[in-house]
Parts: structure tokens; sequence; C-alpha cells
């Protein structure tokens, strides 16, 4: 039954998609209502191109009401100045100007970062009636302009051609939208609205992405403004308001920014209020307004997050058949061997007089340390000795204030986090950073992202070569999640995992980048008994197939069991290195954490082990 289902939905589309285009022609709907269903398929693009750069980026781009206004410019323009009616030609003019309108207010508003772009295009919408009046020429300024008829290979595109061109460009727009934004594309896009910082370390340029989701976010909206422009046959500056920018905001939140078809039950909500309220025009700014407060505190993944969580309601109960799983993959099989790593390729990694100040606090100074291949590095030091510091600047999440970072033979201090992790630097984080909305196998398999690369353009298509990467990274992904002891987690939202196991998480997902050098930061906290001994083993395994690991670590019975060799940072300085065996009975150690001024001669403890013998963590003189 379920299978039978899956394989009809295709079908069950495409059946819905014949009866809304030939509803007017057979009489199922008025003229008022193709009207209505037009305006909400443009205002449904318009909230589609919202939700690629706000739900799926993270980016508050207010300017989709510029783009439209571009979008019905240029195609009015060209058919009134030049005679280009061709319906195809006006809607590659619209994509090609959204896409230069998109790099001009996209890449100054993204290079100076923080709030810019959301201002740059609220002043986009803003400049929209001026610009239209200082180029009146072209634009007949705010008195409007008619639009020619539009036409396809010599016939003229109105009343149910219209009606089809629009349904069909927008089914065209979601068909890309879903295509791309549920694609490891999109995976990546969620990371990125949830952290940079993430999205830098797994080897993305953050704003090369960004761009890139932006420009991408103002294609359907100039789609949209051609669109109107045909609908119309008029444009006028009265239609950019701000107040539309709003509607469109209130709709893509109402709808749920970060689903594929929220758009469209936001646009459904905004042009049916605005159509049956005749008071809508004077209290449309209150409405909004109350709108986003609503979603934002009742729903805040809109619309159709309640659908979503409906219909997982209605599976657990019984009510509808269940998902099958994300793909092969995905499906547990947890009495399948462990997989094991295939050799890494470790590198030296060598620091020389490494330091970083943070105005007057030296959080680091002049630590001179070597990470070798095939062994285990650990760093250990009481709270706020600088190890989170070191780790971030090898990472090149901080620029070094002094000193050099090679690898291998090559400097690669002060260069960029993601350029850094191209070199094959992966990392995990204190407190794990964990996209919402994805699955834990996806997760993983960001890790792939950079190294094994698909374009947007075979995601787009559903390509061989996407459907080959895809199941590569699903099965890449799984064999990881067993490797670190949680294959059974990997159909499960990732966000929704407890703290220890979005641990382990993280380290499938570091191993999953094929890096050479791991930096695990405090990775064995939160972990019970049995975690820990899967831990121990992972890391085991990596050290064994040649990787280079970098170890932040409280757990010292842990660290006992798996380093090779430790360094020991206090007050941002290196105090000690050696081997276990040599650490356990340094009394300059044991003095740093016990705070005697000689190394512990009051007899309470005689070596750093029975401090940490109960793996508690290693108690700070000056805690953070
Ligand atoms: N971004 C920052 N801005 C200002 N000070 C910072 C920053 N990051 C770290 N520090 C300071 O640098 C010092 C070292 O901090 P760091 O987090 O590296 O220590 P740590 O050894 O990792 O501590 P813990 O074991 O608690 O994680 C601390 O004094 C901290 O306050």
């Amino acid at each position: 039954m379920n299978a039978l289902i899956h394989r009809f939905r295709p079908l069950g589309a495409l059946l819905l998609l014949v009866l809304l285009l030939i509803a007017p022609g057979a009489g199922l709907v008025n003229g008022y209502w193709s009207r209505t269903i037009m305006l909400i398929a443009i205002l449904s693009l318009l909230v589609s191109g919202l939700n690629v750069v706000l739900g799926y980026a993270g980016e508050l781009a207010m300017g989709q009401v510029a783009l439209y206004a571009v979008g019905a410019y240029v195609a009015g323009y060209l058919g009134v100045a030049f005679g280009v009616t061709n319906v195809l030609v006006a809607l590659a003019a619209a994509t090609l100007a959204a896409v230069v309108v998109g790099l001009i207010t996209g890449i100054p508003g993204l290079r100076l970062g923080g709030w810019s772009l959301a201002m740059v295009t609220f002043f986009l919408v803003t400049l929209v009636p001026n610009l239209v009046d200082i180029f009146a020429d072209f634009t007949g300024g705010t008195l409007g302009m008619g639009t020619a008829v539009p036409t396809l290979f010599g016939m003229e595109i109105v009343g149910d051609r219209l009606y089809w061109l629009i349904i069909l460009v927008v089914v065209g727009w979601f068909a890309v939208a879903r295509n791309l934004l549920l694609s490891r594309h999109g995976n990546m896009f969620l990371v990125l609205r949830q952290s940079p910082i993430l999205a830098s370390v797994l080897g993305v340029s953050v704003y090369r992405l960004r761009l890139l989701v932006y420009v991408v976010g103002a294609i359907p909206a100039a789609l949209a403004g051609a669109l109107f422009s045909m609908l119309d046959g008029f444009i006028a500056p009265d239609t950019f308001t701000f107040a539309l920018a709003l509607s469109v905001l209130a709709a893509s939140v109402v709808g749920g920014a970060t689903s594929v078809y929220g758009a469209i039950a936001g646009a459904v909500v905004m042009q049916l209020g605005q159509q049956t309220f005749t008071q809508f025009q004077t209290w449309q700014l209150v409405i909004y307004g109350a709108f986003l407060l609503i979603a934002g505190i009742a729903f805040n993944r809109g619309l159709a997050g309640l659908a979503q969580d409906g219909l997982a309601a209605a599976r657990r109960r019984g009510w509808l058949p269940t998902l099958p799983p994300a793909s092969a993959a995905a499906a547990p099989v947890d009495d399948e061997p462990a997989a094991r790593l295939e050799p890494l390729r470790g590198v030296l990694l060598r620091t020389e007089g490494l330091s970083k100040s943070f105005g007057g606090n030296r959080a680091l100074d002049d630590v001179s340390i070597e990470a070798r291949p095939g062994e285990v590095t650990a760093l250990i030091g009481p709270n706020g000795s600088g190890k989170t510091t070191l780790l971030n600047l090898i990472c090149g999440l901080y620029q070094p204030s002094g000193g050099r970072l090679f690898l291998g033979d090559e400097q690669i201090g002060g260069q960029p986090p993601y350029r850094i992790a191209r070199h094959g630097v992966a990392r995990t984080f204190q407190t794990p950073l964990i996209p919402k909305n994805m699955t834990t196998l996806a997760f993983v398999a960001t890790g792939r992202y950079v190294t094994h690369k698909v374009g947007i353009l075979p995601a787009i298509l559903r390509l061989p070569k996407f459907r080959r990467g895809y199941a590569a990274d699903d099965e890449q992904a799984m064999a990881l999640l067993r490797l670190v002891g949680i294959g059974d987690v990997a159909g499960r939202q990732v966000d929704a995992l407890a703290l220890g196991t979005r641990r382990l998480v993280e380290v499938a997902r570091s191993l999953a980048s094929g890096a050479r050098v791991f930096c695990f930061d405090e990775v064995g906290s939160g972990l019970d008994a049995s975690d820990i001994a899967v831990l121990e083993q992972a890391i085991g395994m990596i050290r064994e197939a040649g990787g280079t690991v970098i170890l932040v670590e409280h757990n010292f019975p842990l660290v006992l069991k798996l380093a090779d060799r430790i360094h020991v940072l206090s007050q941002g300085r290196l105090l000690a290195s050696g081997t276990p065996a040599q650490i356990q009975a340094d009394r300059r150690v044991l003095a740093e954490y016990t705070g005697a001024a000689d190394g512990g001669d009051d007899g309470a403890a005689e070596s750093v082990t029975d401090l940490e013998a109960s793996e508690g963590p290693a108690v700070p003189k000056g805690a953070k």
C-alpha cells in the first residue's frame, strides 16, 4: 500500500496540474477566480524567492518587491520600445535582469556583512518610485506604462493561454526550487542559516554561498514581475510598495519559510485576505504586522509546519502509511559489521610561536607544537588556558596576532577557515553546531559538500550525476554513523538528538570530508561510558588509518588512553609537552592543576592521574 501510494504520487501531482490547467476552459472556475488563481500564483513566486533567501539561508533580504518591479519593467519595456513581445524572451530577459540586479545589490550588501543586505534591499524597495520617476522616459513615470500584448510564435498570449503560461511558469519554478532545496545544496543553505561558522569549517565560502542564494531568490521575483506585466497590461510604481514587501514577508512567515510549498499556502492566505476584506487597504500594515506576530509566536514553522506536524501525528497513530526511509542506505541494519576507514592522508601540523590577543588579553602566547600523522596529540590545561583558541587559530576562525602555522611544508596561518578546511582540516565544536530541519544522515553528508562536488544544474535537473552523488553521500554517511555506533539515528532530526549523540554525529561529519587533520574539541564530554568506548574506538581507527588527530579534552583517563603526545597549556603558554607517562609525572603540571606552588608537596595528590581518576573535568584555577 505504502509503495503504491509513493509510486502514484507523481501521477497524482500531474492530475492536479492538468485539472488546474483545464479549470477555466472547462468552466470549473469563472473569470474572477481564474484571475485570483493567477494572482496567487504570481504572489507565490515572490514569496518562494524570499523563502529561499530567508527561510533557507537566513538572510533578511527585503528586496523581492524591487526585483518584481525590475522584471515587470524589463518585460514591459522590451515590448513597448523594441516590439519584442515573445514571452520566452521576456522571461529570459527578466531572469537576466534579476541576476544582474542581484549581483549589483548583493555584492556590497553581503561584503559589508551584518544587517547590510537587509538595509540595502530595504532602500532598494523605497527607491523604486524615485527610479521610475527619474527614468520616466523609459518607464512612463508615476502615470505608468501600458504594455504590449504578449505573444509566442505569432500567437497572442491572452485569456486562457496567459493563464496556462502563468501556471506553467510557476509550476516550473517550484520544480526547480524543490529540486534545489531538497538536495545537498539546500542542506548547505540550512547549515548556513544555522551557523556561518559551521558552513565555513565545512569548506564553504560563506560570502559566495550567500550571494548565490540571494541571486537565486531574485529570479522568481523578476519572473513574477514579468508575468504581472503581461496579466495587467499596465505597470505603475504604486504596485511596488513597501506594503507589498511586508505582505510578501508576512506570507513567507505564515506559509512557513523553510518549506518549499509553504510559499503557496502563504500566498493563498494573503491574496484571499486582500480580496475578501474591503477594509484591507486601510488596515493592511496593521494586518501584516499582526500576521507576523501571530505566526512568529504561535506557529513559527508556518502553515506548512502545522501541516507537517499533523501528518507526522497521523502517521504515528497509524491513520496514514509511514514514509519509506530517506534512502536505501538509511534503513537501519544494526547487525551489519561496522565500516572500516579507508586510509587517511594524514599530514604534520606545526605551529611556530603562535599567539593571539583579544585587546589586552593574551589568550595564546608564543605556542609551538606539533601534531603528527598517525598519532593523537592531546591539548590539556585548565579552563581558559587557551586550548579552544589554539584550535580556532588552526582552523582559521581566528587570525593569529603572531607566529606561523604549517600543514606539511605549507604556511596556512591567516587563511580564511573555508580555505583551511579545503586543505583537509576538519573540526568539531565544544557546543556542537547542529542545523535544524535536517536528518542526521543528511547532516553527516554535508561533510562531503565541498570534497565530493555535484553542481547545482545536475541537482535541479536530477541528472544521473546528482543521483550517483546522492547515493554515495548517503552510503558514506551511513557507514560513518555506524562507525561511531549510532547508525540507528540516521533518519532522525539531528537537532532532536541528545548532546552526547550530537558529539558522535560531529565526529562522523568530520570524517565524511576525507580530512587529513581532525580537531576534536571536548568531544568526550557529556558521553556515557558506552559512548566513550565507541568514541575511543573511532579515534583509534582514525589514528590507525593515518589521520592526524588533535584532541582537546578534560577527561584525563581518556586522554591517557588515546594520546601519543600531550601538550599542556597554562594561561596561554605552553607549560609542558611529552608522552602521557612524562606528563603524568610532571610536577609542574600537577602544580598547575592543584594551584600548589611547588608541585603538590602537600601530599594531596602525587600525579595528574590521581586528580583525574574520577573522569571529572580538570578543575580550573580560574574558571572561564
Ligand atoms: N572571542 C574571544 N574574545 C575575547 N576573549 C576570548 C575570546 N575567545 C577566547 N577568549 C579568551 O581567551 C582565553 C582562552 O580561552 P579558551 O576558550 O581558548 O580557553 P580553553 O582552554 O579552551 O577553556 P575551556 O577549557 O573552558 O574551553 C580566555 O581568557 C578567554 O576569555
